[in-house]
């Protein structure tokens, strides 16, 4: 087995700002109270992936899921530890995420291609395909600031998911796809996971998690509590009890 994604110890912190203006601040330095904090969004996470993992990301919000992703994907450097990394990633973090709002959806999916490493001549080559999963209609020519959220992530996800990447990444992303959208998501990820790419997904709903993935690492401020099997993780969770129902992310009567 090669290892694929190699955390150590890393910490990423962001800075909390209690006041807006200047005069809030000053008020508030000249009374002695603090001003602003600083608070670890990941904090001193390790682990180690190999390749053809499909790993479930899950914590509640705010959890440091996505800033734990940014961290992989290499879109944020840690402050402290090491993330290394094999081979090329794709994914989809944040909905949208480097789209130029102006540009039409298409314009938007060659530069999308381009940030993800993808050459001219590749993605003429997937052109269709991906034109043909994002399904948007004529609304391919129209400018992305006009998109729904579901549009943008229709888009970016398409884009993603035709590049030929050795991890693969999606985040909340999928949560706002409608259900025939998931599911050809659902189906394309599949067929990456055969294909033995590295997944990374983040996501709320167990069902999705017990589908998609073979282990689980459990988020919670900021520090891993658990790494493991997918039962083990949910438990861990409690997302099993009082279930509200509300747990069809990707799922739904293929
Ligand atoms: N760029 C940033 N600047 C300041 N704080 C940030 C930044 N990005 C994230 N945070 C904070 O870091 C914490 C973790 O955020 P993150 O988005 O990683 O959580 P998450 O687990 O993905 O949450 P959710 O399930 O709601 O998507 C939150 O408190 C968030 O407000």
């Amino acid at each position: 087995m090669t290892t694929y994604i190699e955390v150590e110890h890393a910490t990423k912190s962001f800075r909390m700002q209690y006041h807006k203006s200047l005069k809030q601040i000053a008020l508030a330095r000249a009374r002695g109270m603090k001003t602003h904090d600083r608070f670890a969004a990941v904090d001193d996470v390790s682990f180690t992936v190999e390749g053809g993992e499909s790993i479930g990301v899950m914590g509640l919000n705010g959890s440091g899921k996505s800033t734990l992703l940014k961290l992989i994907s290499g879109v944020m450097v840690p402050d402290s530890g090491t993330v290394l990394t094999r081979g090329r990633i794709a994914g989809l973090i944040a909905t949208g995420a480097g789209f130029q709002p102006q540009l039409s959806g298409r314009d938007n999916l060659w530069l999308n291609a381009a940030i993800l490493g993808m050459s001219e001549a590749e993605t003429r080559r997937k052109l269709d395909d991906i034109v043909e999963f994002a399904d948007l209609g004529k609304f391919l020519d129209t400018p992305v600031t006009y998109y729904s959220s579901g549009m943008r992530a229709r888009l970016g996800f398409a884009v993603a998911i035709h590049v030929d990447s050795d991890i693969f990444i999606a985040d909340e992303a999928l949560a706002v796809g409608d259900r025939p959208f998931k599911r050809k998501c659902k189906a394309k990820m599949r067929e990456l996971r055969e294909s033995g790419t590295t997944i990374f997904f983040v996501s709320h709903a167990a069902g999705a998690v017990r589908e998609m993935c073979d282990r689980v690492l459990v988020l919670e401020k900021g520090r891993l509590t658990y790494d493991g099997d997918v039962e083990g993780g949910i438990k861990h969770l409690h997302y099993d009890e009082g279930d509200d129902g509300d747990d069809d992310e990707l799922e739904g009567g293929d």
